[in-house]
């Protein structure tokens, strides 16, 4: 090896050729297992990681031992490129352990994936989380019955996935060791370049707690309204099985108990969905055609012909968690999802998209870069565009949404809408990485798990179990990114950032008026705007990119507040007339069993 630019050339230009066809057997095998949970296929999934981590091993070693001490002497982009080849993670691991760490990982997603619940008292009626459980959750407006199912799923998942997840973190954090990082909270969070990310972090979130607090106090005296004294503390934490969604994480599925103007148009669309005979392969062309109506890159043949866009009929086990993959070939990306026929889906297939479409623009960049700049970008992407298809206007356009009034009750009823969404998520989108740097670091134990868990969530979220939980649960496991391992941080500064994106590309689009308004639909500067960003993968710091399209390098809750503020101001109005009590004082109340 030549420890020189021009030996460093040719080592990333080896590196990146082989480099993709390992990558792509092992993507296809995790897209097989993921796709059909089976033991041969979960086999096949942890041999395939096997090979590549071989791979990366010889690649990482051979790079540490030829270019560690001229690292500084090379430029930029060979600098990056050989300091993530050198980046091993599991791969690190000897044999052994490595196996291990690919069996757990494995079987946990599976786990999940399968677990059931069962009709109270039938255990001959059992369903899987995607379609039913998750729409019981959505729909029910049983007290009870929301509750059975809340406690059976977290009960059932936790414990499946608990003794598993104990051993995988012990043998993450000796990966990350032998990177150099203290522990994988570290190695994660290294992802972001930043040293003063946590404490920025922080910051934002602070700047946003209001906003939560005045939702959360609205909420909560709609569901006291809804469900009676008996199960509400107006000072209190909400119980977290009847938000609408199974981890109190976006209350859309509530939005006609908390509708400010009932008898105004609703902006909830799945009933016109469900009626024009939608169907998901029509949803995913709808979002396609957003996408090209900006001047971005259309889903390729193959991404029509390979992803799985709804649950199989045929009972095949599936993970049915929506994700977008990169097989990279530069030809084949695919997204597998279970697909319903409704709003929020609709939205979830536009934020899918956005991966694929970042995928797209980076696809010949060299292997290192082909990430996001850092992953909250990743996840902001298709929530950017989703932004713009939610409006009122836009949802008309499409045929989706009879008449618009533009009046001020129609506002205040979308952008409600909206904060169902976005606003009730952040405290959720901070807190799951708070707990798992914890649970990294060793500050949080096994035996604590549970407990901090609880602790989090009612300090940050206001929420608080409908039922007594104990350490033997593990309810954080109940979560899916938790067993698949899947970092969290990205969606709070997706949640964050993807409004400085939005109201930038509103801008290029020659949008004016207030920032809610905003469709950027047919924009091509929009698109053009968003589209060198995204043609850098990690090539660039992310806070380069950022610039480059908002005009600043740093993270701001400024765009998101512009956004929100007439809803914000009507909120507070409601909690002053209501002598609203901000937060949740007796924190440590529970509902009556
Ligand atoms: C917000 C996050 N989105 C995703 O996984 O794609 C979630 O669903 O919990
Ligand atoms: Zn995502």
């Amino acid at each position: 090896c030549q420890p020189t630019e021009e030996g460093a050339l040719n080592f990333t230009e080896q590196f990146n050729k082989s480099a993709e066809n390992v990558f792509y057997q092992s993507v296809l095998a995790s897209w097989t297992y993921n796709t059909n949970i089976t033991d041969y296929n979960m086999d096949k999934e942890v041999n395939a990681t096997l090979m590549s981590q071989v791979f990366k091993e010889e690649w990482g070693k051979q790079a540490k031992r030829c270019f560690s001490g001229v690292l500084n002497n090379l430029t930029e982009p060979l600098k990056r490129q050989i300091g993530s080849i050198s980046t091993l993670y599991s791969a690190n691991l000897e044999q052994a352990k490595r196996k291990k760490f690919n069996l757990l990982k494995s079987e946990m997603e599976g786990l999940y994936a399968k677990v059931t619940v069962c009709k109270p008292g039938q255990q001959s009626d059992c369903a899987s989380f995607e379609p039913t459980i998750k729409d019981i959750m959505a729909t029910s407006r049983s007290y009870k019955e929301l509750l059975y199912y809340w406690e059976t799923w977290h009960t059932n998942v936790g414990q499946a996935i608990r003794d598993n997840y104990t051993e995988f973190v012990a043998l993450s954090n000796e990966a990350a060791d032998m990177d150099g990082f203290a522990d994988t909270g570290a190695y994660w969070r290294s992802f972001y370049q930043s040293d003063s990310f946590t404490t920025d972090l922080e910051h934002l979130f602070d700047e946003l707690k209001p906003l939560y607090l005045n939702l959360h106090a609205y909420t909560r005296r709609k569901l006291y309204e809804s469900y009676g004294p008996q199960y509400i503390n107006l000072r209190g934490p909400i119980p977290a099985h009847i938000l609408g969604n199974m981890w109190s994480q976006s209350w859309s599925n509530i939005y006609d108990l908390v509708i400010p103007f009932p008898n105004k148009e609703s902006v909830d669309v799945t009933s016109a969905m469900v009626a024009q005979k939608w169907n998901a392969t029509h949803m995913f062309h709808v979002s396609d055609e957003f996408f090209t109506s900006l001047n971005l890159i259309p889903m390729p043949q193959e991404f029509w012909d390979k992803s799985m866009l709804t649950k199989p009929e045929n009972g095949r086990d599936v993970v049915c968690h929506a994700s977008a993959w990169d097989f990279y070939n530069r030809k084949d990306f695919r997204i597998k999802m279970c697909t319903e026929v409704n709003m929020v889906d609709l939205f979830t297939i536009h934020h899918e998209m956005g991966h694929i479409e970042y995928y797209l623009q980076y696809k010949d960049q060299p292997v290192p870069f082909r990430y996001g700049a850092n992953p909250g970008f990743h996840e902001a992407i298709g929530d950017v565009l989703a932004l713009s298809v939610s409006t009122p206007k836009h949802l008309k356009d499409i045929g989706l949404l009879e008449n618009v009034e533009d009046d001020k009750e129609s506002t205040m009823n979308y952008l409600l809408n909206m904060a169902l969404q976005k606003i009730a998520f952040l405290p959720f989108g901070y807190l799951i990485d708070l707990w798992r740097w914890r649970v990294f670091s060793g500050e949080t134990t096994p035996e604590q798990y549970n407990f901090d868990w609880w602790y989090l969530r009612t300090k940050y979220q206001g929420i608080c179990p409908g039922v007594p939980r104990t350490k033997k649960d593990f309810d954080a496991g109940a979560k899916y990114h938790i067993p698949a391992n899947t970092p969290y941080i990205r969606y709070f500064v997706s949640f964050v950032i993807q409004f400085q994106f939005h109201k930038a590309l509103c801008n290029a689009s020659g949008h004016t008026g207030p920032l809610h308004t905003c469709d950027i639909y047919k924009s091509t500067a929009a698109g053009n705007l968003l589209a060198k960003a995204l043609q850098k993968g990690s090539s660039r710091p992310w806070p380069e990119v950022l610039q480059e399209i908002v005009g600043t390098p740093s993270m701001s809750a400024k765009p998101l507040m512009e956004y929100f503020e007439p809803i914000t101001e009507w909120l507070k109005e409601q909690n002053q007339k209501n002598n609203e009590i901000l937060g949740w004082p007796e924190y440590s109340w529970t509902p009556p069993i």
